[in-house]
């Protein structure tokens, strides 16, 4: 793959599914880049069209409009095969065939790929499979075998990594290994895209995300100008002596209020704009400690669905497809 500032890109992309009658329109008019060497998520409702974007970005499927590149590659194009080559995939469900061993799902995978097989003893080590490597996959827990997964996509040191829903199933510690694995390939330059519904995961760890939402990007950028945009709330803890937070009352900037009192703790809510005059109110207040904390991830995303700009789907419409 091209050293390229955008890894990947999409102009303009629609996606239609037809068949039996029926048209989905599983994404519409998307514009997205992915600056190489980040690590970035895609977050939305079941059926936004995640996996689709991942499908559209390996050939796999055709766009019915617009233009998806990667590395400077029209994909599909006549320079995309040398560039699939350098793509590492972890489908949603990936199909595993129980009677081969770790080792030997690893081989199989790697002569389809290309890739030279001495890799495959290091990845399975790599991913905390070294023991298991032998065994088989019959035998694998619903972790394993998303371990087992994350190898193969490993194989043939790519240049992009295309992870969809990669955490499903793994205890915390195998999420905290997995996301350490991430840091150290893109340290080494490798552009990662993930998705998850598990927006507690990401809010510490990506660069830039996505909100997908009825196969529109309603929002992109990084987990703080998403916050600033979201309008959501900080929140403010305090302590010290309660004649100190009492004196608070009814001095506090506009916008700002308690949440909770107890003596010598109390929780503000403050509105953005309000914080560096909160701030220089509590540095005169004779308080023991404070801490300001961010909305989180899943704080930022219902605000933005509050604040409109994030369509609201029941839960029986979540699901549905979207009719064209
Ligand atoms: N092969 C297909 N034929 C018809 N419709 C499809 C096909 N694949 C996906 N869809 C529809 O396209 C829409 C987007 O699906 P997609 O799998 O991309 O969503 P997703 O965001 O990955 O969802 P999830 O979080 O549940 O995995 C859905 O309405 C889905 O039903």
């Amino acid at each position: 793959m091209n050293a390229h500032a955008e890894a990947l890109a999409l102009h303009g992309v629609g996606k239609c599914y037809r068949g039996r009658g029926q048209t989905v329109q599983a994404l519409d008019g998307v514009d997205l880049a992915v600056p190489a060497g980040t690590l970035f998520a895609l977050v939305g409702h079941n059926g936004a069209g995640k996996s689709t974007l991942f499908k559209l970005l390996l050939g796999l499927i055709e766009p019915s409009a617009g233009r998806v590149t990667v590395g400077g590659a029209d994909v599909g194009g006549r320079g995309f095969r040398a560039v699939r080559r350098g793509i590492g995939y972890l489908p949603e469900n990936l199909v595993l065939w129980d009677n081969l061993s770790g080792v030997e799902t690893m081989r199989f995978f790697a002569r389809l790929k290309g890739a030279d097989a001495t890799e495959c003893a290091p990845l399975l080590d790599r991913v905390g499979l070294g023991a298991a490597a032998s065994r088989p996959v019959r035998g694998y827990s619903k972790g394993m075998r998303q371990r087992l997964g994350f190898a193969q996509a490993l194989l043939g040191e790519p240049r992009l990594l295309l992870l969809d829903e990669p955490t499903t199933g793994l205890d915390p510690l195998a999420v905290r290994e997995f996301y350490a694995e991430l840091d150290a390939l893109r340290a080494r330059g490798t552009t990662i895209v993930v998705s998850s519904h598990i927006l507690a995961e990401l809010q510490e760890r990506v660069d830039a995300l996505a909100l997908l939402a009825q196969g529109r990007v309603h929002a992109q950028g990084s987990v703080q100008a998403l916050r600033e945009r979201s309008a959501q709330p900080l929140r403010v803890q305090i302590s010290g002596v309660p004649a100190a937070i009492a004196g608070l009352a009814g001095s506090l900037p506009a916008g700002v209020r308690f949440v909770a009192r107890d003596g010598e703790h109390a929780l503000l809510e403050c509105p953005r704009p309000q914080k560096m005059a909160l701030l220089a109110r509590l540095a005169g207040a004779g308080l023991d400690d404070l801490v300001v904390r961010e909305p989180s991830l899943e704080d930022v995303y219902f605000g933005l669905q509050q604040g409109g700009e994030l369509p609201v789907l029941a839960p029986a419409t979540a699901r549905q497809e979207v009719q064209a």
